[in-house]
């Protein structure tokens, strides 16, 4: 579908607009000071560098200790967190207590190492956790300045699988206010930076864990994700990703709860460095209902169907996706068919283009009960006195607001959202959903950007709010979607695509992320990279 004259006029008016107001922004908004640092330390100590099932193995076979394991992520925590204020709150000691504890478990096991491999795949190795879970001891104040005194009692479901695994959290990293925005940043714990560049925004909502393990000071997570808050975080940082199928990793123990429709909408999935870490990762998560993707099935890629999206059509809302992305994605579909001899189908999907509106209209509307969900304003106002935006706005100006201005921004915009659906969106949905659940199959894997910009400077989605409808759209089709690095740009920036497959499908998009990483690199030492800084 074309766009109208008008359309394209729209577009472009309003990218003139958003820059000459990012520039303003940029004169008065205050400067971040790193002590003239502006590049990470490279990654000296081995250890580091070995996916967490590699790390597991090692551990059982008593090649390292747990303690030696969980010692070289703090000190590399220790030496990064300065720079990228990613980890939130710590918890060293115990991690370190929980450590030699496993250590002596190891040396006193009679079973030997398939015995524990089976009970405790994950024993001894560490983990980061997002602070918007329950982590036993833990704040869970998702960046909301009234719930900084709450200290969680008990662990989010999938938080205490990882930990029944054998997993030791070092921490809870940072996130958005609310856990509703592109960029990590609250009046808690401040902003989180890039670890490839600390200029730049680490996303959002799980921005914390994208860049400790960016950053090589973790190297698993867990994440959840509405509208991006897993793979636009894993996008940036140059990691992995995964957002399940629907129903499969339990949602709970997480706040804000999903409400109304939302909560087919929201996922929780992990997080990580290396790609042969999220199938292990997801069945542990999953629990019984990981059964339900058939992960240990082998998957033969030369007998996939390919399709390559490269960007939405055309939205004015959006961006138009930066060339060096558009060219990965071409990169990525001639390795394909070079390596596999299939051939990857390039289309474009005109209901695309309203992802956004499919996405806020879907958000907005009421449960199968009728019950409307819970207002951002709503959210805002927990613990506290009640948020009126536009008075939050004036105090903001002032600087007296607790809130963010991408809060204060979010709850203002749904005051003007209508409570009725637009009829042609709901039918742009409908249509879509149908076209790619017979595209997708039960043998098609789909290309598409993960967001239409490389990294951006802080601040930046300020100004481009619409533009995580390229990952919001499958939150609201339910598909599944691995979030996989692609190298690094000219500026030494990572580089990323979405893969997605259709629903209960997630072992596809899995085994596609294993060979891009093979093919492509996969994550890079950020203290290595030669773009500018
Ligand atoms: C300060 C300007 C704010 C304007 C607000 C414009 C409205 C944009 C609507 C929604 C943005 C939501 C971003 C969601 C990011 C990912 C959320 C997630 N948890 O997956």
């Amino acid at each position: 579908m074309a766009l109208t004259r008008f359309e394209r006029f729209l577009g472009r008016l309003l990218r003139a607009v958003v820059w000459m107001l990012f520039a303003v922004f940029k004169l008065f908004a205050p400067q971040q000071r790193h002590g003239g640092v502006s590049r990470l330390p490279s990654i000296t100590n081995p250890l580091l560098l070995l996916p967490a099932m590699q790390l597991a193995r090692k551990i059982r076979r008593k090649e390292v200790t747990s303690v030696e394991v969980v010692q070289a992520y703090i000190d590399r925590i220790q030496e990064v967190n300065p720079l990228i204020n990613a980890m939130v709150k710590d918890r060293f000691s115990a991690a370190l207590q929980e450590a030699a504890q496993v250590d002596k478990l190891i040396e006193e096991e009679t079973g030997g190492e398939d015995v524990l491999e089976d009970r405790l795949p994950l024993l001894g190795v560490p983990i980061t956790v997002k602070e918007a879970f329950a982590l036993q001891g833990m704040p869970n104040s998702t960046g909301l300045m009234t719930r900084k005194d709450l200290v969680s009692g008990i662990d989010a479901p999938s938080v205490a699988l990882l930990k029944r695994a054998g997993a030791i959290p070092l921490g809870v990293t940072n996130c958005s206010e609310l856990c509703m925005w592109l960029e990590s940043h609250n009046h808690l714990y401040g902003i989180t930076n890039n670890p490839y560049n600390l200029e730049r925004i680490a996303g959002g909502s799980s921005g914390g864990e994208g860049s400790i393990l960016g950053a090589g000071a973790s190297v698993i997570g867990i994440g959840s994700d509405i509208g991006g808050s897993i793979r636009i975080p894993c996008f940036f940082n140059g990691i992995f990703g995964h957002k399940p199928s629907v129903g499969i990793v339990s949602n709970d123990g997480q706040y804000p709860p999903a409400s109304g429709l939302q909560m087919g909408f929201l996922t929780t999935g992990p997080m990580c460095r290396y790609a042969e870490d999220l199938i292990p990762m997801l069945s542990i998560m999953g629990g019984p209902d990981a059964q339900k993707l058939s992960l240990s099935a082998e998957v033969d890629l030369k007998k996939l169907r390919f399709y390559s999206v490269p960007h939405n059509g055309g939205s004015p809302l959006v961006s138009p996706v930066d060339v060096e992305l558009l060219q990965a994605q071409k990169m990525v579909v001639k390795r394909i068919e070079a390596d596999l001899g299939v051939k990857v189908q390039e289309l474009f999907i005109p209901q695309l283009k309203y992802s956004f509106q499919i996405w806020g209209t879907m958000m907005s509307s009421p449960g199968k009960d009728g019950k409307l969900p819970t207002t951002f304003a709503e959210l805002l106002s927990e613990g506290g006195k009640k948020v009126w935006p536009i008075w939050e706005l004036f105090k903001w100006c002032l600087g007296f607001s607790s809130h963010t201005l991408a809060a204060i921004g979010l709850a203002s915009f749904e005051m003007f959202q209508s409570s009725h659906p637009s009829p042609f969106i709901l039918q742009q949905k409908d249509n879509l959903q149908q076209e790619l659940e017979k595209l997708l199959g039960t043998d098609g894997v789909l290309l598409y950007p993960p967001h239409p910009h490389i990294a951006p400077t802080h601040h930046y989605p300020i100004f481009t709010p619409f533009n995580f409808s390229y990952t919001g759209i499958f939150n609201i089709l339910g598909l599944p979607v691995t979030q996989c690095p692609l190298g690094l740009s000219s500026e030494g920036l990572p580089l990323g695509v979405q893969i997605v497959a259709g629903k209960l499908q997630d072992r596809l998009c899995l085994a596609t992320a294993l060979y891009l990483e093979k093919a492509f690199g996969g994550w890079r030492d950020p203290g290595k990279t030669t773009g500018k800084p």
